[in-house]
């Protein structure tokens, strides 16, 4: 079994995180550096954009198959891979001077994609812990690197520097990264959480294959909502609201501060143990909300308000949570569930741009209007998922409110032993012996007044003689360790008397 220390823990997440800094930077890289490249192949801004669909084709080509590997020959092999492929892409791509080489190195982005996906997800999971708030985290350093390129590329257009520098960066974080890679250990791979079997095989099947159906499903719509809102937003605010170009841009922006506002929230929830599945149909009813507000309002200010709003619930880290319920459903098979999940999410990359292509020949608001219509799908989606892990999640749910209990109540425990420190150090002076049984008798009357549930009275009392009986020991071992340090301090006197002068 392999043993992981904290250290390890917080190393090998690092790592892992700062990969995908990297991939928010390749998400946009060749987009923010069209007229550059454009310019270096001597191609239109068209081709580029074609050179670009190549990363789809590279993440739809890979994942069933690094799926398989990842459960396979383990985690850390699909890191490398991916890490690797990637900084072919970063090394390559602004010295490439033929366009089918360029399209070539843009599937191999999308492959890197796919390598990290498999290899990172299962990770976070294997590494126990909170591992849906570290999942959902990810989705944090993606847009961390969507939010420093578009700068670093001004950065370098303002000062006629090389725009490949953008590249550049990437690969030298890539490459420090791989060496961090290196010495880390990975958790054991499927290592599962006893309470994960426990649940998911205790699911009926049609339960579990419903559930299945719906999270594969929920894989392509919650891409989809995402992408085409991002794609058509600014089009629809300019030419179907009348917004100026500023306000219809800053609409972009919003959704972006929204998103990584959500993802922080959403991560905070997590971490107190909050329903997943329920905190995915709010989120979800929620952005459906927003869309349909933004559909129908002339208001800048509400369209804004939707526009933050909708980032928050369908762009803070939503896709992430569902990965996690599926994940959990095949503890034994995390690397192609992973993959199964992305696929789908891939081939929203594919079809949104092309239905909504068509729809927009009709009407922009038509092209934006049909992600309520995804959105509903979504919703649907989740409810379904809710009903069908009804009672898979209330069992994980109800270990998981016992977790943060507990928590809570050790922190209030170690509490009670400072204040009987204190009590100790008070009767030790006053020569008072260890043993009060009188005051005990009085903290047992007052546990049972204080707990409101009549039937667990005496069991509270019970948790209270064990609290009080451990409170003597530990002010017996206080005692001791007192009288050693004295005896000890007493025959350093003495020896210091026994040289001294006064002897
Ligand atoms: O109150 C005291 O005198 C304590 O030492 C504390 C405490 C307790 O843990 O509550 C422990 C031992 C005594 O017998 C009574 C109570």
């Amino acid at each position: 079994m392999t043993i992981m220390t904290t250290t390890n823990k917080k190393a090998l997440a690092i790592s892992l995180y700062l990969n995908y800094l990297v991939h928010g930077i390749g998400l946009i890289i060749l987009t923010q550096n069209m007229q550059a490249l454009g310019h270096f192949w001597n191609v239109p801004i068209a081709t580029v954009s074609y050179v670009v669909s190549g990363i789809g084709i590279g993440r739809l080509l890979a994942y069933f198959t690094f799926g398989y590997l990842s459960d396979r020959f383990g985690r850390k092999f699909l890191i490398y891979v991916g890490i690797l492929t990637y900084l072919v892409f970063f090394l390559g791509m602004p010295l490439v001077t033929n366009i089918t080489a360029a399209y070539g190195l843009a599937i191999l982005a999308g492959i890197a994609n796919s390598a990290l996906d498999s290899g990172t997800y299962p990770t976070f999971m294997e590494m126990g812990g909170k591992e849906s708030a570290s999942n959902v985290f990810i989705k944090a350093f993606m847009s961390l690197g969507e939010f420093i390129l578009p700068l670093l590329v001004t950065l370098l257009e303002a000062r006629s520097w090389w725009y490949g520098w953008s590249f550049m960066l990437a690969a030298t974080i890539l490459v420090i990264n791989l060496g961090l890679v290196t010495r880390v250990t990975f958790p054991e791979r499927n290592r599962t959480d006893q309470q994960d079997v426990v649940t998911a095989t205790q699911l009926p099947k049609n339960q579990r294959w419903l559930a299945t159906v719906a999270l594969s499903i929920y894989g392509y719509t919650t891409m989809a909502i995402m992408i085409l809102f991002t794609q058509w937003i600014t089009l629809f605010a300019t030419n179907e609201l009348g917004y100026s170009g500023i306000v219809a841009h800053g609409l972009l922006s919003l959704y972006s501060i929204g998103s990584i506002t959500g993802v922080i929230v959403i991560f905070i929830l997590l971490r107190r143990q909050v329903s997943e599945t329920r905190l995915l149909v709010v989120a979800n009813a929620v952005s459906l909300l927003a869309l349909v507000v933004m559909l129908n309002t002339h208001q800048e200010w509400l369209t804004a308000a939707a526009a933050f709003i909708f980032g928050f619930t369908a762009a803070g880290g939503m896709m992430q949570v569902a990965l996690n319920l599926f994940l959990r459903l095949y503890p034994a098979h995390k690397g192609l569930v992973t993959g199964t999940y992305f696929t789908f999410g891939s081939i929203a990359t594919f079809t949104v741009p092309i239905f909504t292509g068509w729809l927009s020949k009709q009407s922009i608001a038509s092209a934006l209007g049909s992600d309520i219509l995804v959105g509903i799908i979504g919703l649907v989606m989740v409810l379904i998922v809710w009903w069908a892990l009804g009672k898979q999640t209330s069992l994980t749910a109800a270990r998981q409110r016992i977790n943060h209990l507990d928590r809570l109540i050790v922190r209030l425990l170690a509490k009670r032993f400072d204040a009987v420190t204190a009590v100790n150090e008070a009767k030790q002076e006053a020569h008072l012996p260890v043993l009060d049984a009188s005051r005990e008798e009085r903290v047992l009357e007052r546990v049972a007044h204080f707990d409101p549930n009549q039937r667990t009275k005496p069991y509270m009392q019970e948790i209270y003689k064990t609290v009080m009986s451990a409170s003597r020991d530990y002010q017996h071992d206080l005692s001791n360790a007192r009288t050693d340090a004295d005896l000890s301090q007493d025959g350093r006197g003495a020896l210091q008397t026994s040289n001294g002068k006064d002897a």
